[in-house]
């Protein structure tokens, strides 16, 4: 890792920027081939801030044309693990009824904040509801989720990079890298 502005804080990387990058070109080619006769534009909810920008890279490597709406929801705060309350912050601007919706997540932690997402865009009767997320971590997930691509299993370590925060550090950097236990205290 070359121009690492945060080198001294991160203690090791989890997810190279070109593994990524890969791994989103894949994605990309395989959803729009399952929604390549789609009669409208999938509409991709990405939930904001973390999955800013997963959203943009993938919305890019897309094979088909798609509307991005965006919506906000805060579980965590500056916490590092999740209460479950999920609070909208920002709502979509668009009505997404008869549409073909991918919800865009950076993490599927406890899953709490997917699993009310879900429920939420259900009741607005979309005529397809999907989750593809980059990053899951099967041994913290706690609730029952049919997700459609995941782009990486992980272990059950707090991680930052690539839209993940800690304390709204770190979206920025263009890898997904485990920090220094120092930085948590
Ligand atoms: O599966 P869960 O345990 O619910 O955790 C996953 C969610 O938590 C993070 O968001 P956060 O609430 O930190 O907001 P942010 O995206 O603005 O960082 C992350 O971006 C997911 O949206
Ligand atoms: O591991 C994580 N890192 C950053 N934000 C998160 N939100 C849920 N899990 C995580
Ligand atoms: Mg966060």
């Amino acid at each position: 890792m070359s121009t690492d502005k945060y080198a001294d804080e991160i203690e090791s990387v989890l997810i190279d920027a070109d593994v990524i990058r890969d791994r989103i070109a894949e994605m990309g080619a395989m959803i729009g081939e399952r929604y390549r006769d789609s009669e409208q534009e999938v509409v991709l909810v990405a939930v904001l801030k973390g999955a800013a920008i997963f959203v943009s890279d993938f919305a890019r490597a897309l094979s088909i044309p798609s509307e991005l709406e965006f919506m906000a929801v805060s579980s965590y705060g500056s916490s590092t693990s999740s209460s479950g309350v999920v609070r909208i912050l920002k709502d979509l601007d668009r009505d997404i009824a008869d549409r073909d919706v991918i919800i865009v997540e950076d993490i599927i932690d406890s899953g709490l904040t997917l699993s009310w997402l879900m429920r939420n865009l259900r009741t607005r009767n979309p005529r397809s509801l999907e989750i593809v997320t980059l990053l899951r971590k099967p041994d913290a997930v706690k609730a029952d989720l049919d997700i459609l691509e995941i782009g990486f299993d992980i272990p059950n370590e707090f991680v930052v990079g690539y839209g993940l925060d800690f304390s709204e550090r770190y979206r920025d950097l263009p890898y997904i890298g485990r920090l220094h236990p120092r930085m948590y205290s």
